[in-house]
């Protein structure tokens, strides 16, 4: 797909403008007179490394936040929204990262859910063919509206979301990382949903760190770097590099082959005929110590399974694991954390990270029992562990008191990576999706986190539906497909192409 594609027709009128706008939080000032115009029929991309302010601007369109100061207007007219649902009268859909469909629901209940357009009562049959209308736009032309959101995967999730988002009717559409936890082919349905909204004269703003995506989708896209606006420019202008500099204000080294200084050539952890019920089969694994092993696959690839029956966080799993020729019982989290594998989350509010708490907390929940004699806590050590993780995963130890819910998704991400680190009883790191949702620099920075552990002498096993984390983090890369390995090679005999042609094979054929 090409920019060309993309390309709407001379100035179409304004649709949202944000004038000088600025939000703080306390003594952290988010957004800072940021200003900004979209046009109907424009895809605007919104871009900016973690903490850059680009979540605060969306809550602020959708009505979550309020500005201190600065105006927001649509179609000319003030737009001071007091609430979602006000954001949601005035045209405005969100489609949020965290998905916010009802699990025990079924598809049908959830895409009319909450729509103040909505008629209080339409025939079951009548709301059937609407959503089935809804559904058809974002590619789930095979999916019963009956269905229970339960029982679909993530991606198929984001997109009845989006489907949801389309009922709307509304004229601006905000997506925040929509295809985060999406495999290629459903992104293609997002995009081409996208497509078909902004052709028919409504304007979205597409929120990503995927700059590929923002490249081929976005007519033109707004940067921002510490809540301030750097720029806005037209993606026909500039090159990906562009881009990132825009974000960074400098353009990153790219990465070098790393060294694998902690390579010690014997098989730590094996894994052998292992499934977990339907969803994979016979996966066999033999890895070294020190090294970096990626799980190549789409969503639904299986990937994200093997990480998780090995963390012994999947009831169903069979087969057999073995960590340093001693066999670990599958099913039992306590068995594997006890045989010294670690596992972090890629559903990190979900799964991984106590919300409500603070960051000191979330970085030692682990380590209490190593810290108390006779029962009695060992504060000043603990502290002293937690201001060292802070500088090791580059966060102020200012901000150990802090909730963690208060940080980025990025710094979030790093909290729960530092609960890993520098433990001499972690032998097996494992990580499902280690950068989801973080930006270019925070990237760099936890992927240099990830080596640190495989240099210490651990093994590093993680999952991950992007081509780029594979190609800058793994030592050796196991491809997956259908539940099963279609491939395993050395990270120097494998490129771009060839990782994506072994991911998407089938994927492909089945979507021509
Ligand atoms: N509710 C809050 N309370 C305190 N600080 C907050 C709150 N929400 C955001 N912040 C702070 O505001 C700044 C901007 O955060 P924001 O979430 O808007 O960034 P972002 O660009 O969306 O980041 P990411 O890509 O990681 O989601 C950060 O420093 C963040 O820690």
């Amino acid at each position: 797909m090409t920019q060309t594609e993309t390309a709407i027709a001379g100035p179409a009128p304004v649709l949202l403008t944000i004038d000088g706008v600025s939000r703080s939080f306390g003594a952290i000032r988010a957004v800072s007179n940021v200003s900004f115009e979209v046009r109907a029929g424009e895809v605007h991309g919104l871009c900016g490394h973690n903490g850059a302010g680009k979540s605060t601007v969306v809550k602020m369109l959708a009505g979550l936040l309020q500005p201190d100061e600065g105006r927001i207007l649509i179609g000319g007219g003030e737009a001071n929204f007091t609430s979602a649902r006000d954001a949601q009268a005035r045209g405005v859909a969100l489609v949020d990262q965290e998905l916010s469909v009802v699990p025990a629901l079924s598809v049908l209940d959830n895409l009319f859910l909450g729509n103040v357009a909505e008629p209080l009562f339409r025939s079951r049959r009548e709301s059937r063919s609407r959503a089935r209308g809804l559904l058809d736009a974002v590619g789930l032309t095979d999916l019963d509206p009956e269905a229970y959101i339960e029982d679909l995967s993530m991606g198929q999730r984001q997109l009845v979301e989006i489907a949801r988002a389309l009922g709307r009717k509304a004229s601006l559409f905000i997506l925040d990382e929509p295809t985060a936890t999406l495999s290629s082919v459903d992104i293609e349905h997002v995009f081409k949903a996208i497509r078909k909204v902004t052709a028919a004269g409504c304007a979205a703003i597409y929120v990503s760190h995927r700059l590929d995506e923002v490249m081929e989708l976005c007519h033109r896209v707004t940067v921002m770097r510490d809540g301030q606006r750097v720029g806005t420019v037209p993606t026909s202008a500039i090159s990906g590099g562009d881009l990132v500099a825009m974000m960074l204000g400098s353009v990153p080294e790219t990465a070098r082959p790393r060294a694998e200084r902690g390579r010690q050539a014997d098989v730590a952890l094996e894994v052998r005929n292992l499934s977990t019920g339907a969803r994979t089969r016979g996966v066999n694994l033999s890895a070294e110590r020190g090294r970096i092993y990626g799980l190549a696959g789409q969503v639904g690839s299986g990937t994200a399974d093997v990480v998780r029956a090995i963390a012994g966080l999947s009831p169903d799993a069979s087969g057999r694991v073995r960590l340093e020729g001693r066999p670990v019982s599958l099913g039992s989290p306590q068995a594997a954390s006890a045989a010294g594998i670690a596992y972090v989350s890629g559903d990190r509010k979900g799964e991984g990270l106590f919300l409500g708490q603070s960051i000191q907390s979330n970085l030692t929940a682990t380590r209490l029992r190593a810290f108390s004699i006779g029962g009695i806590l060992r504060l000043d050590a603990l502290k002293a562990v937690a201001v060292a993780l802070c500088q090791a995963i580059g966060i102020k130890p200012e901000r150990l008191p802090e909730a963690v819910s208060r940080l980025s998704g990025g710094n979030q991400q790093k909290v729960l990576l530092g609960r890993c680190l520098r433990r001499s009883d972690t032998k097996v790191l494992l990580l499902d999706e280690p950068t989801r949702g973080v930006d270019v620099r925070g990237r760099a920075e936890i992927h240099a986190l990830i080596r640190g552990v495989a240099d210490e002498g651990a093994v590093v096993v993680f999952a991950s539906t992007e081509l780029d984390e594979i190609l800058h983090l793994a030592d050796v890369v196991i491809a997956m497909r259908g539940g099963v390995i279609v491939s395993e090679r050395q990270r120097a005999e494998v490129d771009a192409a060839s990782i994506l042609a072994d991911m998407t094979h089938s994927a492909l054929e089945g979507a021509a």
